[in-house]
């Protein structure tokens, strides 16, 4: 899992195979948000994670809390891993390891002003029904935890990698220019972009996204040539 790139907020094929071709590994497909504000239909998802390759992977991110209903729901879209950004309470993510074994199940930490206890809490007391953490950012001003394209601070996520029993992905405001920065400081497992690497008109970049994965890639080998 060292050195995985995720590129977050599928809207279409075109979009899924410009993602695929760049060489990232993940995509992320944000379904059952709160505010309803999906970029694409449930339908249509299922049918770009049904055509992924085997050498990448489709992620279901969502704020679901209830286990049924995210057993359900992944095995509708025919996606292997989830990436759960609501409250979960950890009986759900016990539920859910015990309903579905081999769903790959990421938790959401979402960095705010001096909330490190609160988020050490959290993995505390999930670890053992979670594969992988990720950090995210918070915005005040809308109250969105995600895609919020603000960088939080890097301090934070490094003390989880420290403490965290599982691998961490790294999201928030990340893009080509700052990624190397963000792997440095934080030594994630994993890295996690969305706005970042869109163009004005909303869609992914395909030069901001070859640069993104061009850049991750040799900061995650920087890193790994450190060990
Ligand atoms: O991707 C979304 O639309 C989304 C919406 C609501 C909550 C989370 C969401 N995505 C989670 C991600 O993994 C994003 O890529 C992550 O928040 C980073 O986004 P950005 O800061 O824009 O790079």
């Amino acid at each position: 899992m060292q050195g995985l790139i995720q590129v977050a907020g599928v809207i279409d094929q075109d979009e899924a195979d410009l993602i695929c071709a760049e060489g990232a590994d993940w995509l992320g497909f944000a379904l059952r948000l709160p505010a309803k504000n999906e970029d694409l239909s449930e339908a249509a998802a299922a049918a770009i994670v049904a055509a992924i390759q085997p050498r990448h992977r489709g992620v279901l991110i969502t704020y679901l809390t209830e286990a049924e209903e995210i057993r359900q729901f992944c095995a509708e879209l025919g996606v292997t891993a989830v990436q759960l950004h609501g409250d979960v309470d950890p009986a759900q993510l016990r539920r859910l390891r015990q309903i579905d074994p081999d769903l790959y199940v990421l938790k959401s930490l979402v960095v705010k002003e001096d909330n490190i206890d609160e988020l050490t809490k959290i993995v505390d007391e999930s670890a053992e029904w979670v594969d992988m953490y990720i950090t995210d950012s918070f915005n005040p001003a809308t109250g969105a935890k995600g895609a919020t394209g603000l960088v939080h601070d890097w301090s934070v996520s490094a003390e989880l990698v420290r403490v965290a029993p599982r691998p961490l992905m790294l999201a928030g405001g990340l893009n080509p220019d700052n990624v190397a920065a963000a792997i440095a400081a934080v030594r994630p497992a994993a890295v996690d972009a969305h706005t970042g690497l869109e163009g004005a008109d909303r869609r992914k970049d395909r030069a901001k996204v070859r640069r993104f994965v061009t850049v991750a890639r040799q900061a995650f080998a920087d890193l790994a040539g450190q060990d």
